[in-house]
């Protein structure tokens, strides 16, 4: 591999950690390396539009300059540019010149133009930000398989017809990493491809219940209410996470009401078939299963070694049909496990400027895979971490709050979700029967405790060690 690609996947990946998924897949992911070559001739960075390449250049580009000093140590010319060919939608022009109804639409229109000029303002980015569409999630990007045509055939319908009585709500479901956001996102970013005007918004569940509760606080619920319906499209996900949040059920009932009296489309994800979704208002429940109720299942091998390549291509990686059968054969139970392989896989060759063969992989995944199949089970974790702490297991049921007890309670949560394929809910019932946002609180708090505290940092490498052994 050349130097500049061993470089930007190294970027990636340390991205990749320092910077919540969101974000990562929003701003870095999408960005492409022009060419290849020597650390001399600099680092040319091609963004899709104009949007991604200020917001990139304002918020990350020291990062990427810190990264190229820490890796070649010297310094590296970098420069971001928009990529020429960058992807429009096709009906563009037509909208840009026809459509001038309402300052929402001439915003939205008026973002999409500066593509070419780069002219943007803030506030416009920040209303582009605000559908919160993942790009690269599209339908092109997602491999279909028997595990998921149905739901894909669905969202297809939902992406040319939005609001169709037939498919309104359109409800997704399947367990975690198997591509419901995926779909979601990839209904947004088809309608806005061919309609821009639609007012399209993807909000996780947590996020819309943080919107109510900032609605209170500032005693702003009009414009909250105002907000949400008038969306032409809302995609909501994770529903599973409003369990038991009654006021914020209230609230989504009523949008819910309003947006399929006018015809608004409505997509939602849940972890679970909407009637065996705990903690929720049978109102909304009853609701959920008006329209259409699609099950996303865990990929066959044959697809899972067709999403492998296809995440090898979209990174610009050959990748052999055995290495692909190797990953694909050992990590079985969800797409996001599969990509974090690869990735690794990725960033160990370049670390070691080697080529990806099958021993590299074997190599580079010998402790991922070496856990998967010695099944690191929650009592183990919470054995050891008790141990480690030099407190008793039965602590890490209890409800005592003192600092000592909470941290490792924290630690032994985050090494439950992440060496194990446990859901939220799954690890809190474990954890005394804690509900799965305490879950959910513990992994935030970890996640972004270790960026600043080398201890604790160390504390999580050595436990991970001993749990995989
Ligand atoms: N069929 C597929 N083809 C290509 N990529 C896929 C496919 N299914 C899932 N993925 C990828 O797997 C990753 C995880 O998918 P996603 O986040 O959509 O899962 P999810 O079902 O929403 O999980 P969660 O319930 O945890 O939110 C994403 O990067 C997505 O692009």
């Amino acid at each position: 591999m050349h130097a500049i690609n061993s470089f930007w996947a190294f970027c990636l990946n340390q991205f990749e950690q320092e910077l919540p998924p969101q974000q990562f897949n929003t701003w870095i992911r999408p960005l492409r390396l022009e060419g290849e070559g020597e650390p001399e001739n600099g680092l040319r960075l091609l963004a899709p539009n104009g949007f991604i390449l200020k917001w990139t250049k304002e918020r990350y580009l020291t990062r990427i300059e810190e990264l190229a000093l820490t890796f070649f140590s010297s310094p590296v010319s970098i420069s971001l540019l928009v990529a020429e060919n960058s992807i429009r939608p096709p009906l563009l022009e037509k909208h840009i010149v026809s459509d001038t109804a309402s300052t929402i639409k001439s915003t939205i229109v008026d973002v999409i133009t500066t593509e070419k000029n780069e002219k943007m303002s803030v506030e416009k980015l920040a209303f582009y930000e605000k559908t919160r569409l993942i790009l690269n999630f599209t339908f092109e990007n997602l491999i279909v398989g028997r595990a998921n045509e149905l739901a894909r055939a669905a969202a297809i319908q939902v992406a040319r017809n939005p609001g169709d009585s037939t498919y309104n709500p359109l409800f997704i479901y399947g367990s975690t990493g198997l591509g419901k956001t995926h779909l979601m996102h990839a209904i947004g970013n088809y309608i806005l491809q061919y309609s821009p005007q639609t007012i399209v918004r993807y909000v996780h569940a947590e996020d819309y219940y943080s919107d109510v509760v900032r609605a209170y606080q500032k005693k702003s619920f009009d414009s909250f209410k105002k907000y949400y319906r008038s969306l032409d499209v809302l995609l909501l996900d994770d529903v599973q996470f409003l369990n038991g949040k009654n006021r914020t059920q209230e609230e989504l009932f009523f949008v819910f009401n309003t947006l399929i009296e006018s015809h608004k489309q409505i997509v939602i994800s849940c972890d679970t078939y909407p009637k065996d979704i705990s903690g929720l208002d049978d109102r909304l429940i009853t609701r959920f299963d008006w329209g259409l109720t699609v099950q996303i299942e865990p990929p066959e091998t044959e697809m899972r070694v067709a999403i492998l390549k296809k995440k090898a291509e979209i990174d610009k990686i050959t990748l052999s049909d055995d290495v692909a059968f190797y990953i694909a054969k050992h990590l079985r139970s969800n797409v996001r496990e599969l990509e974090g392989a690869l990735k690794k896989v990725i960033a160990f060759a370049s670390f070691h400027m080697r080529k990806i063969d099958l021993d590299l992989a074997k190599e580079s995944l010998k402790d991922l895979i070496g856990a998967v199949n010695r099944q690191i089970t929650i009592e183990n974790i919470q054995r050891t971490v008790a141990e480690y702490f030099k407190i008793k297991v039965s602590d890490l049921f209890s409800s005592k709050r003192s600092r000592s007890i909470v941290r490792p309670r924290q630690v032994a949560m985050w090494l439950a979700k992440n060496l194990t394929s446990k859901s939220y809910p799954s690890i809190g019932e474990s954890f005394g029967g804690r509900d799965h946002t305490t879950v959910l609180h513990a992994v935030r708090t970890i996640e972004s405790l270790r960026t600043e505290d080398n201890n604790l940092n160390h504390d999580l490498h050595v436990l991970q060690q001993i749990l995989k052994g």
